[in-house]
This record gives structure tokens, sequence and C-alpha cells, in this order.
């Protein structure tokens, strides 16, 4: 099998909370990326998913677990310039022009950094004598972009590359970002925004409390997501006689006194609900993406 792009066993990272206490933000996370693919990290505020790109990055050191990016340990990947990123918070100056930008980092990546590719990759060759501090916040985060590739890194990770940004300018960074990873770059990126992950990726993996509570490929996530849900109001005893009739039974949350349930076949499951215990208000809903994503996210 090829090396993992990424590879993660068990990773995990506390931080001192205001209280004096400690905040899990990663709480043991198994993930392998592989080469060439495209994955997003979809999860609420505060999930985790920043402090897993610092860690995959070699940002912030794990209290516990590994991770590997192509075989390596996280820091030596970057300094080979296998892996690049898009941070936040990363900062540009506001004084030179687009092109000088690109052209000083190109310079300090020595030679094969082609500053006129990554700027059309980027999709800013139009804006080259645009000083930074006159263009926009999307603008600004291609040309983060467009640096990202100076060093044509075999891996790329964007951590919210779009927030802020209005429609258009989403629709342009993608469209750029899109172009760019058909060449075989794997690309992972983090992202709040469902349409996002299910426009770009080819694979979504749901973060929340510091857990992967979802991967699949987007197909398989839409697939869960829109199958159907049964509720009812019922004990928790019952359900494992539930589960002796329906084989595939998953109980996808527990929320103000009723369980939801889902199986691929939403009808044989509600009449085993209504035949073969006390369930009672039985209720069968669709499941759309966002319903799953916000089960999935917000589940105790
Ligand atoms: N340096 C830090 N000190 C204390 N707590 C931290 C620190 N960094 C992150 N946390 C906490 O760890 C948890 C995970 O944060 P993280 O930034 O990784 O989440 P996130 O999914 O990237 O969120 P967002 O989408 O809001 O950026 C949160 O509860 C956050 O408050």
């Amino acid at each position: 099998m090829n090396t993992p792009a990424i590879r993660t066993r068990d990773l995990r990272k506390t931080f001192r909370g205001g209280d004096g206490g400690r905040v899990t933000a990663v709480d043991g996370l198994d993930l392998t990326v592989a080469p060439g693919e495209v994955v997003a990290f979809l999860g609420p505020n505060g999930a985790g998913k920043t402090t897993t790109i610092d860690m995959i990055l070699g940002l912030t050191q794990p209290d516990s677990g590994s991770v590997e990016v192509y075989g390596q340990g996280a820091r030596s990947a970057a300094r080979g310039g296998r892996i690049a990123a898009v941070l936040q918070n990363g900062g540009l100056l506001p004084d030179f022009t687009v092109e000088e930008t690109v052209r000083i980092i190109a310079s300090l990546h020595g030679r094969g950094a082609d500053s006129e590719s990554a700027m059309a990759r980027a999709d800013i060759a139009h804006l080259a004598g645009r000083k930074v501090s006159r263009c926009s916040g999307g603008e600004q985060q291609r040309l983060k972009f467009a640096l990202a590739t100076l060093p044509d890194p075999d891996l790329i990770v964007l951590d919210e590359p779009t927030a802020g940004m209005d429609v258009e300018s989403r629709r342009n960074f993608w469209s750029a970002m899109r172009s760019d990873a058909r060449r075989g770059r794997t690309v992972v990126f983090a992202t709040h925004y469902l349409d996002e992950a299910d426009d770009f990726a080819d694979r979504i993996i749901m973060i929340a409390r510091g857990q992967i509570v979802a991967d699949g490929s987007t197909s398989e996530i839409r697939a869960m997501a829109s199958r159907r849900v049964v509720s009812a109001i019922m004990d928790e005893s019952e359900l494992a006689a539930v589960a002796r009739v329906i084989a595939d039974l998953e109980v996808v949350e527990r929320r103000g006194g009723r369980i939801y349930l889902s199986a691929t076949d939403s009808d044989a499951l509600a009449r085993a609900l209504l035949t073969g215990t006390n369930a009672r208000q039985v209720e069968i809903a669709t499941h759309n993406l966002e319903d799953a994503f916000l089960a999935l996210t917000s589940a105790a």
C-alpha cells in the first residue's frame, strides 16, 4: 500500500481551561488520509479541527498519540516542503503588491518555485500589481494559497480558508483550489460549511468534541444522512428486542425523552417498534444532510 499522506494514531490534546481545569480539544483521533484525497474536516466551533490541523503541521505537540505525514514526523515533512498550509491568521505584508509577495516567498524556496504558475493556479495573475492592503479578504486568501503552493507540496492543509468570504469569493476560491487538486495534490481543509464540504471534498470527516463522529465519501455521508429516522418515546431496555429483529439498527440520538433510530428499512423498524415494544408517539422523518450534521455533532 502507498504510504498514507497523513496517519494519526490515538491523537490527544488538552489545554488548560479558564477555570483551572483541562479542556479536551482532541480526544483519541485515529485517521488515515491517502495520497490524492481531498478531505474536509467538518464540525462546529470548538470541535477540535484547528488543534488537529496544528498537530498535523507540527505546530502543536500532541499530549499523546502520533502523527505521520508521508511516513515522517510532521516537522520534518514540513521542512522537506512536502506539506504546506493556509492558516486562519497567517500574516501578509500590506504594502507589497501581490506579485512582489509571491516573488519574495518564491525566492526563499529557491529554484523551482515558479511565481507565475503559482499566481495562475490561485487565479490572482490579474491582481499582480495590486497592493495586498487593497485586496479583498477572498483575494488575500487566494494569495496565501498561491504562497502555499510555491514549494509544490504533496499535501496542502487549509484551516477554514473561506471564513468571512461572500458567496462569490468562496466560489472563486474553490474553483482555483479544485483545478489545483485535480493535479493530484492531497488537500485537507477545515470548514463549518456543509455545502462547501459536500461540493469540494471526496471525503467528509465529521469531528465533534475532539472525536470523529462520521467518516465517509460525500455520497456515503449523503446516503447516511438521507436515511429516514424513526423516533419514539420508549424504554431504553426495549432496544435490544428491536435490534434482534432489525439487523442494522442504529441509535442516532436521544433527545427530549425520545430515542431516534435509523435502519435501511424504516417501515420495518416502525413496525417492530409498534408491534414488539411499548414505544409511543412513533414518528418517521427524513434526515437531510443538515439534520445529520446536527445530530452527529451535537449528540451528548
Ligand atoms: N491554546 C488553547 N488554550 C486553551 N484552550 C484551547 C486552545 N486552543 C484550543 N482550545 C480549546 O480546544 C477546543 C478545540 O478548539 P479548536 O480551535 O481546535 O476547534 P475548532 O474545531 O477549530 O473550532 P473553530 O471552528 O471555532 O475554529 C475548544 O474548546 C477550544 O476552546
